[in-house]
C-alpha cells in the first residue's frame, strides 16, 4: 500500500527505490505479495491504477480506450482476471497483476511508465467469496463466456490497433488456459501479441535448463523431462524445449517431444486419454499404461528433470525429491507455481531431501538455505527475466509480430549471462540485481531476430543493438533546470 500510493504520489522516486533495491522490492510489488494484493483489492483500494474495460462498455470500447490520459503507449498488459497466479479466478482485482507487471516493465526493462497501459477487462467473476463481498470493485455477476466473451476481446483488440497502431505490445497475463491459446492463435497473425505465461515462462525455463547444463554437462537431448501441470506454463515450456532440441540435434519436433512427459489433473497424459484432453496436451499423448499419481511417473519414467506448474502448493513431498535424488546425480527441480504458498516445495525442502544435490529455482523466491555448511542461493525461475527485455526489444526494434524464434533469442541471451560463479552457489539464472543489464542483452538479441525476420520497423537499424536497448532505458533522474 506504501508503494502504491509512493508511485501515484511520485513515480520517478518509486522507479528510482525499485531499481535501487531490486531484490528487496520484488517480493512486494510483484510475488508473492502481488497475490495478497489481488486477494484483498477491494478493501485496500483508493484509487484506479490502470484501465478496467467490462461487459457493460460493449460498442465504446475504443471510447473507452481514448479516455486514459497518455496517448503514446507502447505496452499493454491485459487479463481479465481468471488465473491469477496460483490464486483462481480474483475476478477485477486481478488489476494488481497487468499493475505489478508494467512496474517490472519500467523498472527491469526500462520501458516509460507513460507509455505503460494496465487494463483488466471485466466479465465478472465465478469467485462466489467476491461475489459475495461489499468491498468486490467488479461486476457482480457469472462470467461471461462464448460469443459475448469472443465479441468483447475482439472488439478491444480491433480498438487497441485502431487507437495505438500496429506497434503497441499486447501481453496476455493470466488469462485461464480455455481463453489463453484460442486468443494468443487468433490474434498472432494480425496483432504484436505476447502470452507471458505460455511464452515468457517457457523461455525463463528453458534459459534455466540451458545455464544449467553449460556447466553440469549434457545436451537438453539427454534429458527426460516431467511435467506436473500440463497448462500454459506447462505445455508452453514443452513446446519450447522440443523445439530448442530439434534445433540443436536437427531432429524433428516430434521426435523432440518424445522426452517430454507431463502429468495433468487426471495424470499421466497418456495415448489412452487422447480424445479427452485438451488440445494443447494432445502432443504428449505418448504410449504408455495409465498412471494416476506423480510418485509413480516419476518411478516409471525416471525423469531427470521435474518442473511443477500446477499451482498446487507442497505437491513435492519427502518422497517424491528423494525419488528423483535416487534417480539422478543431480536432479533438476523447479518449483514454478506462484504465490510462494503454492510453490510445490521450498528451497530448504528441496536441498536437505536431495542431500544438497538438486539443481533448483522457483517461480516465488526463497532465502538462501545452508545445508551440511554450504550456502545455496535459489535462483528464482519467473518469467519476470524476460518480459522486460523482450518488451523492449519489441518496442525498440518497433517489431510488428512476435515469433518463436524471438523467443528462442531471449531464452539464449538469458542463459548466456550467467557464470560458473552463478552456478557453483546454485543460481541458474544471473542475480536479479543486474537485471537492467540483463534486459539490454535480452532485447538486442530480440531485436536482432526482428530484423533478421524483416519485422521489425525502426530503421535504420542501429549498429550496436545493446548500446541502443541501453540508451532507449527510462532512469528515474531529476532533471537540472538551471
Ligand atoms: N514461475 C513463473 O514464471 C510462472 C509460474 N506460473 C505458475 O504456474 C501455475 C500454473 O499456471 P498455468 O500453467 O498458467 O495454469 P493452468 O491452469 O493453465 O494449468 C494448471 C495445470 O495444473 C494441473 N493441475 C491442477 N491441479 C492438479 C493436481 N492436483 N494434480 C496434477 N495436476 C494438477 C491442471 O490440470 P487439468 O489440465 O487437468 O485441469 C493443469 O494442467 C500457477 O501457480 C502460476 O502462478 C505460471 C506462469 C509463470
Ligand atoms: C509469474 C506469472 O506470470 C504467474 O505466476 O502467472
Ligand atoms: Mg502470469
Amino acid at each position: 500500500m506504501f508503494l502504491m500510493d509512493l508511485q501515484e504520489r511520485n513515480e520517478r522516486l518509486f522507479y528510482k527505490l525499485m531499481i535501487d533495491n531490486v531484490e528487496e522490492l520484488l517480493p512486494v510489488v510483484y510475488t508473492p505479495t502481488v497475490g495478497e494484493a489481488c486477494q484483498k483489492y477491494g478493501s485496500i483500494f483508493r484509487r484506479s491504477q490502470g484501465l478496467y474495460i467490462s461487459l457493460k462498455d460493449k460498442g465504446r470500447v475504443l471510447e473507452v480506450l481514448r479516455n486514459w490520459p497518455e496517448k503514446s503507449i507502447q505496452v499493454i498488459v491485459v487479463t481479465d482476471g481468471e488465473r491469477i497466479l496460483g490464486l483462481g479466478d480474483l475476478g477485477c482485482q486481478g488489476m494488481g497483476i497487468p499493475v505489478g507487471k508494467l512496474a517490472l516493465y519500467t523498472a527491469l526493462g526500462g520501458v516509460r511508465p507513460s507509455a505503460c497501459l494496465p487494463i483488466t477487462i471485466d466479465v465478472g467473476t465465478n469467485n462466489e467469496e467476491l461475489l459475495n463481498d461489499e468491498f468486490y470493485i467488479g461486476l457482480r455477476q457469472k462470467r461471461a463466456t462464448g460469443q459475448e466473451y469472443t465479441e468483447l476481446l475482439d472488439e478491444f483488440m480491433v480498438a487497441v490497433k485502431q487507437n495505438y497502431g500496429q506497434k503497441v505490445l499486447v501481453q496476455f497475463e493470466d488469462f485461464a488456459n480455455h481463453n489463453a491459446f484460442t486468443l494468443l492463435e487468433k490474434y498472432k497473425a494480425t496483432h504484436l501479441v505476447f502470452n507471458d505465461d505460455i511464452q515468457g515462462t517457457a523461455a525463463v525455463v528453458l534459459a534455466g535448463l540451458m545455464a544449467g547444463l553449460k556447466f553440469a554437462g549434457g545436451t537438453l537431448a539427454d534429458h527426460t523431462f516431467l511435467f506436473f501441470g500440463a497448462g500454459e506454463a506447462g505445455t508452453g515450456i514443452a513446446e519450447l524445449v522440443a523445439l530448442e532440441i530439434s534445433m540443436q540435434s536437427k531432429t524433428s519436433q516430434e521426435e523432440a517431444r518424445k522426452n517430454i512427459w507431463l502429468v495433468d489433473s487426471k495424470g499421466l497424459i497418456v495415448s489412452s486419454r487422447k480424445d479427452s484432453i485438451q488440445p494443447f496436451k494432445k502432443l504428449y499423448a505418448h504410449e504408455h499404461e495409465p498412471v494416476k499419481d506423480l510418485l509413480s511417473a516419476i518411478k516409471d519414467i525416471k525423469p531427470t528433470a521435474l518442473i511443477g506448474s500446477a499451482g498446487v502448493g507442497q505437491s513435492f513431498t519427502k518422497e517424491v525429491i528423494e525419488a528423483m535424488s535416487s534417480i539422478n546425480k543431480r536432479p533438476i527441480i523447479l518449483a514454478l507455481s506462484n504465490p510462494t504458498s503454492k510453490s510445490e516445495c521450498t528451497a530448504e525442502q528441496a536441498y536437505s531431501w536431495s542431500q544438497g544435490r538438486a539443481i533448483f529455482g522457483s517461480g516465488s523466491p526463497f532465502d538462501p538455505v545452508k545445508y551440511n555448511d554450504k550456502l545455496f542461493v535459489p535462483a528464482q525461475a519467473n518469467n519476470a527475466y524476460i518480459f522486460p527485455g523482450f518488451g523492449l526489444g519489441v518496442v525498440t526494434s518497433g517489431a510488428i509480430r512476435v515469433k518463436d524464434d524471438m523467443v528462442l533469442a531471449a531464452a539464449e541471451a538469458l542463459a548466456e549471462q550467467v557464470t560458473a560463479e552463478h552456478f557453483d552457489k546454485g543460481l541458474i539464472y544471473p542475480p536479479f540485481s543486474s537485471i537492467r543489464k540483463i534486459s539490454a542483452n535480452i532485447a538486442a538479441r530480440v531485436a536482432v531476430k526482428a530484423y533478421d525476420l524483416g519485422l521489425a520497423s525502426h530503421l535504420p537499424r542501429p549498429k550496436d543493438l545493446v548500446k541502443y536497448a541501453e540508451s532507449c532505458m527510462y532512469s528515474p533522474i531529476y532533471r537540472s533546470y538551471r
